[in-house]
């Protein structure tokens, strides 16, 4: 999506036009984006954030480090400086799910531990209640993505901090989606 009003940018879609065909979530700051397309927090993911939110389109805001990133220690310093993309640019976050998504394990086969994944997802949460308000820290949906699958997800779900999945390759097997889906019981919110 673009961050401007009809903006025409090769390879992006206004917002208009996205919500002219009836879409109502778009995904931002996507790794893909972030690393293949090099798209940067302050100048493009945040703006863009605010942008959607500004047309009524829902906002799904992904964050995650690099391999490099987490071996090195900087998980955290990574995650909140995406967070901090997103926070400055946004005021209303009823409709906004963050999803976290540690790159090297989106479309590797390499998901994250259950405990990698609870330990950033609580992180992500008390750096909201620091840096938003404790309400939003504790309604936002927080959802985790990379390499989820029929066979990981009950561990993952079980976790407090994990509300949902964003789902790629397994989204693709019918019986597998339908098991994923099915193991986010209900926590703190449902949309
Ligand atoms: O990038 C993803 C969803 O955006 C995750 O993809 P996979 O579930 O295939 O790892």
């Amino acid at each position: 999506m673009d961050w401007k009003r009809r903006s025409f940018h090769w390879r992006n879609s206004s917002a208009e036009q996205l919500v002219d065909i009836g879409c109502q979530w778009v995904i931002l700051g996507h790794s893909e984006r972030r690393h293949v397309i090099g798209e940067d927090d302050e100048v493009f993911i945040g703006k863009k954030a605010a942008y959607a939110l500004s047309q009524n389109l829902k906002v799904m805001a992904c964050i995650g480090e690099l391999l490099e990133e987490r071996e090195a220690g900087k998980t955290f310093d990574v995650c909140f400086k995406q967070m901090k993309a997103f926070a400055d640019n946004i005021t209303d976050w009823t409709n906004v799910v963050i999803a976290y998504e540690p790159v090297w394990a989106i479309g590797t086969g390499k998901v994250a531990s259950p405990e990698q994944a609870q330990e950033v997802h609580a992180a992500v949460r008390d750096w909201l209640k620091t840096n938003v308000s404790a309400d939003v820290a504790s309604t936002v949906r927080i959802i985790y993505g990379g390499s989820v699958n029929a066979a990981n997800c009950a561990e993952l779900a079980k976790k407090e901090d994990i509300d949902g999945f964003l789902v790629g390759g397994a989204s693709l097997k019918g019986p597998d989606f339908a098991t994923i889906c099915n193991s986010v019981t209900s926590k703190k919110v449902t949309a």
